[in-house]
């Protein structure tokens, strides 16, 4: 047995998920032999049977994508009782909390507020914590909400640590009823919880109010009378500060409104997240930092210990740049019928880049190593004691003109504690200045350190930017899981979160940031390289599938065939392909239907909202329009009912295209049957089959012609879809004479 200290504080345990692995072969097997026996066999050169390869081939390109993300699966294990024996808590590192919101009517305050208190009460010290909450939408209501919740925070940050509450978000504990079965045991407690809960109800009834009636301002909030959204200065106010820095009261908290004026770009999330990494520089610069937007709280208080298990590790401390734990989501949905939970994703792809050079930043869930953002390599330390002139230049060329951000930002990137301001209201000059909008002014924010600007996925660039340096990431799944939040509440929402992903996405693809080239000139692993392309290619891949989707409509129509004569090809990659994803399903614990709902959703939205994302992208390039970030609506409690809601959005009119053109092929064939002239029929059981398969995916479309409300499809949409379903057969009817 090795010395207590020499053990490591996290463990890498590689998964052999040979049953996946092995069906996994096989369909990239069959894949091969399509493409070999339409080359070598069949040549078949009609139109149908050139369109299927290139589709083919595409789709075994994604498929070799896939299985080299997935083929070696690890899971980190964290040793908290190691990092216990080996840290003291007066030694453990200082933490900065940021929380993003940006809209207080999609992302109520409440939801924030929740996010706040669970951060407020994380099991570690508090004088090492403090929380930033970056508001971009500088509204006096989420000011008000976050005042009221520090005062909350004194009663309930005390009552969780007192009985070792798990859940720390108070909407989220009191909603489960379970939470208080221990009232027969101990009346003290039952007495505290009755209380938490009407201090919470008076809390939640105060906010809410004040969104009703508007909070008068006045006072404290007069700063906020004469402001608009887009166009004001920055705001910044220490909301509560553990002045005598005591290790058992409240952390900091500071409200953060950066400034924003409507000629210059705000950069959206990531330039809020430069102006929190600068203001915290300023007034607390701890050396790591968590990550979360305001829909996510914490679900294990002893979650940030868990990360320092990883950044703490003699290994860790030298490799890995951020700890990312996985996205996911409270009041799922049963079976989840907008296929929007990610379960099985986070699992089998999230676990197979721990085998690689490590999971990617997903935007929220996170803990960062600070001078990882100011630009640092892994295997580069800035010497000591050079101050002269010309660093001070280089400096201010990359961090921007403030002397006291440079201080600390040197402090930093030297691994040194920074002595800390014994008041944090005397950097609020300094603060303010570097939360304003012309700061980044020809300096590298965006571009070479902080967050990275030019995508909506913001979290993806940043993260292959740090990868492209050579660092590593790990994936931290504690149990219970770290932390929850919220999902999108419903289809359309869900296609909104979608196609800003995939525009972002592609985006990046297209842009000299492409993996390949980080493999090429950067640090990237090759296979690492790849895994990014897996996903960033996701927009590409609609174009491919919509093809292929209306393929079999297409031969039905014009009586042709796309499959070779030996359909066993095409059967078995269908069955096997299914098996697969469905025994990785059931073994997440998911049910059957679940694994449907995922599957028909994978078609939907691909060829929905990913291929608008990926519009987006070109219509960017092609300078007509830029992307921008649409903020999804957030709740505190599922609302839906798991049925389908349309809207007027043209994002609704590949798929009620598809679907009419699929309906057109099937009664096509179904007259011919009828008229009994199967002996001239062109077309196989293969191109039927597939045909009713799209039309068992776009069943809530299909229901959705029949529905009235919200739940309908609007006639606009019907009108439109059937005149491209017309233009689509009439073409059809055109290469036939052709
Ligand atoms: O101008 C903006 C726009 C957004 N946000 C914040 O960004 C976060 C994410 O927005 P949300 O609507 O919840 O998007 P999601 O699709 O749920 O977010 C995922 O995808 C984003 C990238 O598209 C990442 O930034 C997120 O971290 C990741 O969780 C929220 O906290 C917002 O308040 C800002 O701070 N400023
Ligand atoms: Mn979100």
């Amino acid at each position: 047995m090795g010395n207590e200290n020499t053990l490591p504080l996290y463990d890498k345990i590689w998964l052999k998920y040979t049953f996946s692995r092995v069906m996994d072969s096989f369909t990239l097997f069959f894949l091969l032999l399509l493409l070999g026996y339409r080359i070598f066999y069949d040549k078949n050169y009609s139109i149908p049977c050139v369109l299927a390869l290139l589709c083919e081939s595409w789709f075994t390109f994604t498929w070799i994508l896939t299985m080299n993300t997935k083929w070696s699966p690890t899971r980190t294990i964290t040793h908290l009782d190691r990092l216990m024996l080996r840290v003291s808590e007066s030694e453990l590192p200082a933490l900065d909390l940021f929380v993003t919101t940006a809209d207080p009517v999609l992302e109520p305050p409440i939801i924030t507020v929740n996010t706040v208190l669970s951060l407020l009460a994380l099991d570690y010290p508090s004088n090492k914590l403090a929380c930033y909450v970056s508001d971009d939408a500088c509204s006096p209501l989420t000011f008000y909400a976050l005042q009221e919740a520090a005062k909350f925070a004194e009663i309930w940050v005390p009552f969780c640590k007192k009985y070792n509450i798990q859940c720390r978000a108070p909407f989220r504990y009191f909603s489960d009823e379970d939470n208080v079965s221990k009232k027969e045991d101990s009346p003290e407690f039952y007495q505290d919880w009755l209380r938490m809960k009407e201090e919470y109800g008076f809390l939640k009834g105060k906010i809410e109010n004040a969104a009703q009636n508007s909070v008068p301002l006045v006072g404290e909030w007069a700063i906020f009378s004469s402001i608009k959204p887009t166009n004001h200065s920055a705001i910044i106010k220490v909301l509560w500060e553990n002045k005598e820095n005591l290790i058992d009261v409240l952390p900091h908290l500071i409200y953060i409104s950066r400034e924003k004026r409507p000629e210059q770009s705000h950069q959206y999330k990531a330039g809020a997240m430069n102006v929190l990494t600068r203001v915290s520089g300023l007034m607390t610069n701890a050396p790591f930092i968590l990550n979360l937007d305001c829909d996510m709280h914490v679900n294990n208080p002893k979650i940030a210990l868990h990360a320092m298990c990883i950044f703490l590790d003699s290994k860790g401390e030298k490799e890995v740049a951020f700890v990312q734990c996985p996205q996911q989501f409270y009041d799922g949905l049963r079976d989840d019928p907008f296929g929007n939970q990610l379960v099985a994703l986070f699992v089998y792809m999230g676990g197979g880049y721990g085998g690689l050079q490590g999971i990617f930043y997903a935007g929220t869930n996170c803990f960062h190593r600070r001078k990882v953002f100011y630009g640092l390599c892994p295997s580069h330390y800035i010497q000591n004691g050079k101050n002269g002139g010309g660093v001070t230049n280089e400096m201010e060329a990359t961090f921007g003109t403030s002397k006291r951000f440079i201080e600390s930002a040197t402090h930093t990137l030297e691994g040194k504690m920074l002595t800390l301001n014994d008041n944090l209201c005397n950097s609020l000059e300094d603060a303010t200045k570097v939360a304003s909008c012309g700061f980044e002014h020809d300096t590298a924010w965006g571009k070479q350190v902080g967050w990275l600007y030019g995508s909506t996925s913001e979290d993806i660039l940043t993260s292959l930017n740090i990868h492209a340096r050579g660092w590593r990431s790990e994936m931290c799944s504690s149990d219970p899981i770290a932390f929850k939040g919220c999902s999108p509440q419903d289809n359309i929402v869900n296609m909104i979160q979608q196609k800003r992903w995939v525009s972002g996405l592609s985006d990046i693809l297209l842009s000299k940031h492409n993996p390949i080239f980080g493999f090429l000139y950067g640090k990237i692993q090759f296979r690492q390289a790849l895994g990014y392309v897996w996903f960033m290619s996701w927009g590409v891949r609609s174009v491919p599938e919509i093809c292929y989707a209306v393929l079999p409509a297409y031969c039905i129509i014009t009586n042709s065939s796309f499959m070779p004569k030996k359909i066993w090809i095409h059967t078995s990659l269908f069955v096997i392909y299914n098996m697969s994803t469905l025994s990785e399903s059931l073994k997440t614990g998911l049910s059957i239907r679940t694994w449907w709902n995922n599957q028909k959703m994978m078609r939907i939205t691909t060829m929905s909202a990913w291929f608008f994302g990926f519009l987006a992208i070109l219509l960017k390039l092609l300078q007509i329009s830029k992307p921008v970030f649409e903020i999804t609506k957030k709740h505190e409690s599922s609302s839906s009912d798991g049925r389908f809601s349309f809207n007027e959005s043209p994002i609704f009119l590949p798929s009620t295209t598809i679907l009419f053109v699929q309906l057109t092929s099937l009664v096509t064939s179904l007259f011919r049957w009828s008229l009994r002239v199967g002996s001239e029929v062109g077309y196989g059981y293969g191109e039927v089959l597939c045909s009713a398969y799209l039309v068992a995916c776009y069943l809530p479309f299909l229901k959705g012609l029949f529905r009235t409300g919200k739940h309908g499809i609007p006639l606009s949409i019907i009108f439109k879809s059937a005149i491209l379903s017309f233009l689509f057969v009439h073409l059809c009817k055109l290469t036939i004479i052709v």
